[in-house]
Parts: structure tokens; sequence; C-alpha cells
């Protein structure tokens, strides 16, 4: 059999305890208090139900009328005071519900974001799929799963303790009669129900096991799908140009069978669960009639005290089958757990390996852009530079060219030190500041305004200075759409996409400037305008560019080509002054 792996709970109480450890703790504690004695009031009204079913069938049994309406008198005022506690219970934990998610959230938001974890997540993913549906849809579970089905142990466990006491009182001795004699068995109610619920326990754990990993899958498959929809959305245009719908459609269809027919083994499983659990329920009412019928009809109790009876078996059968009920959402609770230690495990894997690399990227004395001893390579272990060396004064500008696929974004990403997959050291001026236009211009959502000073937010700079950059780079239409919220990079242009981008430039001043094909929407003379207005309004910029043009030649001083079947090649135009160090493999030309 089986070890009862309880590692898992471990796990569980290791994303819980960071909550209640938290700056929030002392309010959460409130709250859950308050959730508890309310949940306890629970508990003692339902005993008070319980011996009031004793009296109201007793009264109607001797047909006695006055005993009738006070009964119902009684009945009335303790439903009131349970439809009250029913409401607070469930505002509280609504309450503390959504806090606790929303600290979660901020605290799973951080650890993604912090030392651009979603980026390494991406190239080195070793397990943790949508991250987002993590953040969005796990949390959530886990947070409401938890106080659900801790508050329901904590019900069950008290339920059981006070109506076991209950029913041992209520159940008598069950004599039965032996050969040699007879054998009493005091509280035979409360053993019958025990033996009920463990057998119950044991078959559920039987059937319901494969739920966990059936339902860790639907949800995997789930957000595959919804991320392949999102996808079609951010390229509707391109999608649209190449007439590509019926392959859309076929990824789509063949991403849905997956959730199709996972969530078919997932409702076979169910199904059967639900027989057994069903049948299991329907049993339970009847079951306490059938073990106490005895001593009703010897006249032991009355109907009162069956009813009662009844229902406390009922009470201690159910507590004690918290398992079998609650399985499916146990099952559900643990695939959202093993999602986000994954989640978490992922996070750990991508600092440890940032401990172990041999990269570093530094803010250093010198005034120089420094690399030494650099070695770039791919996920596949390849290696694309090895020993390569640079160093830039300011006012440099150099341009990077090559063939496609000679290395030269993958250098950039290094430069910038994104780029996992590298040894050696870049090192920048201390305090300076430097800024890397991808060749991919990144627009995020919301009014043009903070499109322009992302990534720096709002109030930054005056409306004035942003109204002359827009003109700087000829795109005063747009002056009047400051504050205006538009997907703004499905709404312009490439190339006015890149004039943001270099009047992001303008606006943040940098003193290094890494420009990675930036231009390549551009027409000839704009290129020039903006390399100009780069040059004039930006003093002792250095400049690295990445492109393919010819014409970037006459705007940089500095050349390095780069190409995999040749040795890097330096060249210099001002012919003068210290030549920048290079090197890759084998000697510079
Ligand atoms: N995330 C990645 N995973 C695996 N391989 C990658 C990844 N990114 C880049 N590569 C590979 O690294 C090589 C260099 O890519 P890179 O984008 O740096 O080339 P490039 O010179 O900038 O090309 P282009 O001029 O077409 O932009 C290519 O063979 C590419 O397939």
């Amino acid at each position: 059999m089986r070890k009862f792996d309880i590692s898992f709970i471990k796990a569980g109480w290791g994303l819980t305890r960071e909550y209640w450890r938290s700056t929030e703790r002392w309010l959460a504690g409130g709250l859950l208090a308050a959730i508890v004695a309310l949940n306890l009031g629970d508990v003692y009204l339902l005993v008070r139900l319980n011996e009031w079913n004793n009296g109201f069938y007793n009264a109607l049994q001797r047909y006695d009328q006055k005993a009738f309406f006070g009964a119902l008198g009684t009945f009335s005022i303790l439903a009131g005071i349970y439809i009250l506690v029913a409401v607070y219970e469930l505002y509280f934990q609504q309450m503390l519900e959504i806090r606790w998610r929303r600290w979660m959230t901020e605290h799973y938001l951080q650890n993604w974001l912090r030392k651009q974890h979603y980026y390494r997540m991406q190239l080195q993913n070793n397990g943790s799929d949508n991250p987002d549906q993590r953040i969005s849809e796990d949390i959530r579970l886990f947070v409401s799963s938890t106080l659900t089905l801790s508050l329901g142990l904590l019900k069950a466990v008290v339920t059981l303790i006070s109506f076991t006491a209950i029913l041992w009182n209520l159940s008598g001795v069950l004599t039965i009669p032996l050969a040699q004699g007879k054998v009493a068995i005091p509280g035979y109610m409360v053993w019958t129900a025990a033996g009920y619920a463990i057998l119950g326990t044991w078959l559920t754990a039987k059937i319901g096991r494969p739920l966990v990993k059936l339902n860790f899958n639907q949800q995997r498959y789930e957000a595959d799908f919804r991320f392949s929809l999102v996808r079609l959305r951010e390229n509707s245009e391109s999608v649209a140009f190449y007439q590509g719908e019926s392959q859309e459609e076929s990824n789509f269809t063949g991403r849905f069978k997956k959730t199709f027919e996972n969530f078919y083994k997932l409702m076979k499983r169910q199904k059967r669960l639900t027989w057994f659990t069903s049948c299991y329920g329907q049993i339970a009412i009847i079951f306490p009639f059938l073990v106490a019928a005895p001593r009703f009809f010897s006249r032991q109790i009355q109907l009162g005290g069956l009813v009662q009876t009844a229902s406390a078996f009922g009470k201690v059968q159910d507590s004690l089958s918290f398992f079998v009920s609650s399985y499916a959402s146990l099952a559900e609770w643990k695939a959202v757990l093993n999602r986000l230690v994954g989640f978490n495990q992922q996070i750990d894997s991508i600092e440890s390996s940032r401990e172990q690399t041999a990269f570093q990227f530094i803010a250093g004395n010198e005034p120089q852009f420094t690399v030494s001893g650099l070695k770039v390579g791919l996920p596949n272990g390849a290696i694309l530079f090895d020993n390569f060396e640079l160093k830039l004064r300011k006012g440099d500008s150099l341009l990077i060219t090559g063939p496609s696929g000679s290395g030269k974004s993958t250098l950039m990403r290094t430069f910038a030190g994104i780029w996992p997959f590298s040894e050696g050291k870049v090192s920048i001026p201390r305090g300076e500041k430097i800024l890397f236009l991808p060749q991919k211009p990144y627009l995020p959502l919301g009014t043009l305004r903070e499109v322009l000073l992302y990534p720096y937010g709002t109030g930054t700079a005056a409306d004035d200075r942003l109204k002359e950059i827009l003109s700087q780079c000829q795109l005063e239409e747009l002056i009047p759409y400051l504050d205006t919220v538009e997907n703004w990079s499905q709404l312009l242009s490439l190339g006015e996409q890149q004039r943001i981008a270099f009047g992001r430039a303008l606006l943040h001043q940098p003193q290094w400037l890494f420009l990675d094909e930036a231009t390549s929407a551009l027409d000839e003379p704009l290129e020039r305008t903006m390399y100009g207005l780069l040059q004039t309004k930006l003093k002792d910029l250095t400049i690295v560019s990445i492109g393919h043009r010819q014409t970037l030649l006459a705007l940089h001083q500095l050349r390095l080509h780069i190409d995999k079947r040749s040795p890097l090649h330096f060249s210099d135009a001002r012919q003068s002054g210290e030549i920048p160090r290079y090197s890759r493999r084998s000697t510079a030309s």
C-alpha cells in the first residue's frame, strides 16, 4: 500500500504561514477569531436544535398543543440567531478571503517581477507554465479553499465532540446475547457512526485519489487554451494578413481537445465518487433510525428521543465524514497548492542558478563601459561568443552589424545583464543612466503620456516637455491624445512606435544608449533625423546600435561586424585615438 503522504499539509502551511506573519496579521487574526467564534456559535445552535427535536416530537406524540406552540416559539428564536450567525460568518470569511488574496497577489507579483524573474521563467521554463494563471486563478482558489476547508474541519471537530457526548448519553447500552451470556456495549451508536464514517473515508480516498492529478491538468489545459486565445487577440492583424484562421482554429481546437479529454476523465472519476458519496449520504439518513429502532419499539425511548438520536447520529457521522464530503475540494486544493509551490520552486531555482553563474553585471568606478572575458551561450548549450572584450568611452558610437542569427541581439541582452546563459563581466559607470531600446518597441496599456514616460511613470515630465518631444520626433499629430487611453501598440505604425522609443530616450536623457534595430521601420531621412536629435540633445551620449542598413554606418564612428563563419571584424572611422578592445575566439583583424 502507498504510504500516506502528508508533505502537502506542510507545503500548505508553508504558503499560509507567510500571511499570518505579515503586517496584516492583527486584523486577519481578529477576523479569524470572529469567524471561529461564529462557527462555534453555529455548533452550539445545532446542539440546541437537536435538543429541541426531543421536546417538539414528544409534544406531537402527546398531542400537547401548548408545548407544540412553545416549541415553535423556541425554534423561531433559534432560527433567527442562526440566520444572523450564518450571514456574518460568510461576510467575515469573504472579508478575510479578499484581504488574504490581495496580500498573496501582491507578494507573488513582486516575486514574479523582481530581478526579471518573469523573463527568466520564460527562458528557463522547466515546469512553471502560465504564471499569470497562478497569480490570478490559483491564489484565489488557494485562499478560498484553505479557509473553507480549514473552517469546515474545525466545525467538524467541534460538532463531533459535542454530538459524540450527546449521542453517547442517548444511545444507551446495547446488549448482545452470546452463548456464554451477554455482552453490553455502552454508547453503541457512537461506535456505529465511527465505523460507518471510517469505512466511507477509506473508500472515498481509494476512489478519489486520481482526482488530484486530473484537477492539476485541467487547470493547466484551461490556462493554455485561454493563453492561445489572448495571443490571437494580440496578433490579430498579422493573422488577418496571413489569413491564418484555419491554422489558428486547429491550434485552438487542439488545445481545447486536451481540456475536453481531461475533463471527460475528471467527469468519469467524479461520477464514480458521486455514486459512492450519494449512496453513502442517503444511507446515512436511514441508517441511524435502523440502529435506534430496537430501543424505540421496545419503548425504551419515545419518538422525540428517536428523532434526537437520529439527528445526533447524523451529526457525528457527518463530521466524521468530513473527508468524504470534502474530497473533491481537497483534491482541487492540493492541485492548486502543487502549482503555487511549483511557481515558488521555479523562482528559487532561478535564484540559485543566478548565484552559481559566473556572470557579473556591475556598476564600476571606471568611466568606460567595459566587457571582459564574456562568454555568451544559448539554452541548448551552444556558444555564440567566447572571450569577448569591449571597452567604450563616453561619446563613442558603435554600430554592430552581422547576418541574421549571428547573435547581435543576444549580445545586447548580455550587455543589459538579462541573459542568463552568460559568463564574464559587464561594467557600467556608476551612477550613470543606461537605456536599452529593444527590437520590438514595447508600449504598455494606458494613456499616451504613460506610454511615452515608460518605465518612469507619470508626473516625471511637464506637459510642455512632452509636447516638445512629440514635435521633435515628428509626432505632432499625437499631441491632443496625451491623455487618451488606447491600445497604442495596435494603433500606431511600427515607425511611429519606434519614434516614441526615441522620444523616451530624449526624455530620460541616458548617458549610455543601446538600440537594437530601433530604426528598422523608419525611412532613411527620418533615421538620420532621429540620430541627429540624440547627438544634439543628449550631451556626451554613447550609442551602441545594432542594424543592417548601410546608412547607419555614417552615423557611427566605430563598427563591429559579427559573422559566425569568420573572426569579429572591428573598424574605426575616426582612425585616431584609443581603439576599443574587442575579440572573440580569435584575434581581431
Ligand atoms: N530564447 C532563445 N532560446 C533559444 N535560442 C535563442 C533564443 N534567443 C535567441 N536564440 C538563438 O540565438 C541565435 C542568435 O539570435 P539573435 O536574436 O541574437 O540574432 P541576431 O543576430 O540579433 O538576429 P537578427 O539580425 O535576425 O535579429 C539565433 O540562432 C537564435 O535562434
